[in-house]
């Protein structure tokens, strides 16, 4: 069996040919893995974020009402530059991400506990990327509607 972090995949430009991907890096090679995939501290970020859902949202679905979200994306940014601005006036990030955030992550006050590369939507793991732990980012546009985005680790 394959050393603990790794997935075995059929090539389909290469049929019946193996190879092999990393689930902490998301890396693919051919070779055999001999060792554990370990999650390189270094990559692993945190963050908790506040999301809000428009008409575009791949989802537009959310635990805070009953029925498809029908709001623009002008009307999301709105609301979540309201928030943001709450947030810069002294009230806490995850209490409103609690309230507000139309991902199920609200529940745990925005927190996504620890991921690494490959594991966000691209937008989303860039924009936490260049952010200080700590900091808070603008609005985050990705494919689940807009964000914004606060570094905890
Ligand atoms: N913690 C992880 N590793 N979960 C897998 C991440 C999948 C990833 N998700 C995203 O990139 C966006 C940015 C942050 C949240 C998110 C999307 C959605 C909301 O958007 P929607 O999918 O309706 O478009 N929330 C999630 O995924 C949830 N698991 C977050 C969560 C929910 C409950 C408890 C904890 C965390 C992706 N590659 O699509």
């Amino acid at each position: 069996s394959l050393p603990e972090g790794w997935t075995a995949r059929q090539s389909s430009s290469n049929p019946g040919k193996t190879y092999y991907i990393n689930s902490f890096t998301k890396q693919s090679q051919w070779e055999v893995p001999t060792e554990a995939a370990e999650p390189h501290s270094e990559d692993m970020m945190r963050c908790s974020h506040l999301l809000v859902k428009h008409e575009g949202s791949r989802n537009p679905k959310s635990w805070r009402q009953d029925g498809v979200i029908t709001r623009t994306k002008d009307e999301a940014m709105e609301l979540l530059m309201g928030y943001r601005k709450r947030i810069e006036d002294g009230e806490d990030f995850g209490t409103l991400a609690k309230e507000f955030s139309d991902c199920g992550s609200a529940r745990n006050c925005g927190d996504l506990g620890p991921f690494g590369p490959g594991q966000m939507q691209k937008a989303f793991e860039d924009a936490t990327k260049v952010l200080s732990v700590g900091e808070m980012s603008g609005a985050v546009d990705s494919d689940s509607g807009l964000h914004i985005i606060k570094r905890t680790a």
